[in-house]
């Protein structure tokens, strides 16, 4: 498995302090969890260097939502530990919280509420200082280009907008540390970039560390640094687009699939190789399904 070190960029702006103290963004060590039988993550190790936009690839089922949750804290850490920027995520729940931000798969913004009230409901329940929180819920805003739109209703939003407004949601509490499962799901191409250039801004003006669910592998290749491919709750392979590529490429050569000539295999040849051809029997279930298809349809 690939392994390698990201470089950290770092200013301040609308995110959080730079000032890690030294810790990877997010360490899982051992993480397991399971729903009765199903082990949705099986003695997971991974770290996230502060600073780095890291995608977490893998089919459907592979378990990166149920990973994500356990860094979010919003399900418990049954079996092995995860840290985020040093906080133990089972003993130091609030500590974690503080730090990140989350956009879920799921809708977290509300269609009657204008951008700004849904974005202000974030400030007061992520404790923003009364005083400073009308300047922050306008930075949040800016930062995502939704000033002009701030006092429509959410209901009147393109779902490129809609998405905008969800990191604006996640961003107005200065986090360090910006979970997106999924981000751009459902979203035609001009939106997608559009999400990713916002996160990029953001994260340029912050340093800010991004960990990404994706099944777009375009996306991963072009904005990630570096990528994890997981399946069946753990991680088979690790490191950026271009080592993974690189490597698969060298396995074919050695066992005579492909030239010295070839061009290198592409991100999502490396998945194919990593996930093999159970994906359409590992495929997820009717809850998978239905999330991405509400998803899909609400952004439509
Ligand atoms: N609430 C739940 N109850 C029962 N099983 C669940 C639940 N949530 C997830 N699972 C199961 O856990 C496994 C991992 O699911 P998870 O949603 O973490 O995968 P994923 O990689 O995020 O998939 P997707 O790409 O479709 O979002 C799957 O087998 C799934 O069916």
């Amino acid at each position: 498995m690939i392994r390698r070190s990201a470089g950290t960029g770092s200013a301040q702006g609308i995110g959080g302090s730079g000032d890690t103290g030294g810790a990877d963004a997010v360490s899982c060590s051992g993480l397991t969890y399971a729903f009765g039988d199903t082990k949705a993550v099986d003695d997971l190790d991974l770290s996230v260097l502060t600073g780095e936009v890291f995608g977490l690839l893998g089919p459907n089922g592979a378990g990166k939502t149920t990973a994500i949750r356990c860094v979010t804290t919003l399900l418990p850490v049954p079996g092995g530990m995860v840290r985020v920027f040093g906080h133990d995520a089972a003993k130091e729940k609030m500590a974690v919280r503080r730090l990140l931000g989350y956009v879920p798969q799921q809708l977290s913004a509300d269609a009657a509420l204008t951008g700004r009230e849904n974005v202000t409901l974030f400030a007061r329940v992520f404790d923003v200082p009364r005083r400073e929180r009308a300047e922050r819920v306008a930075q949040a805003l800016a930062a995502v280009d939704l000033t002009g739109f701030a006092d429509r209703m959410a209901s009147t939003y393109s779902g490129g907008m809609i998405r905008r407004l969800e990191l604006a949601q996640a961003l107005v509490s200065a986090v360090r540390l910006l979970m997106l499962d999924e981000p751009t799901i459902g979203l035609d191409p001009i939106a997608r970039t559009s999400v990713w250039e916002h996160i990029n801004s953001v994260r340029r003006a912050t340093g800010m560390t991004v960990l990404v669910t994706t099944h777009y592998m375009d996306e991963a290749d072009q904005y990630c640094d570096r990528v994890a491919l997981m399946h069946r709750g753990r991680i088979h392979a690790l490191g950026t687009p271009d080592e993974l590529r690189a490597e698969l490429g060298q396995r074919r050569v050695a066992a005579g699939s492909a030239g010295d000539q070839d061009p290198l295999p592409t991100l999502e040849d490396v998945f194919r190789d990593v996930a093999g051809s159970g994906l359409d029997d590992e495929g997820g279930d009717f809850r998978d399904v239905r999330s991405t298809r509400r998803t899909a349809t609400r952004v439509g």
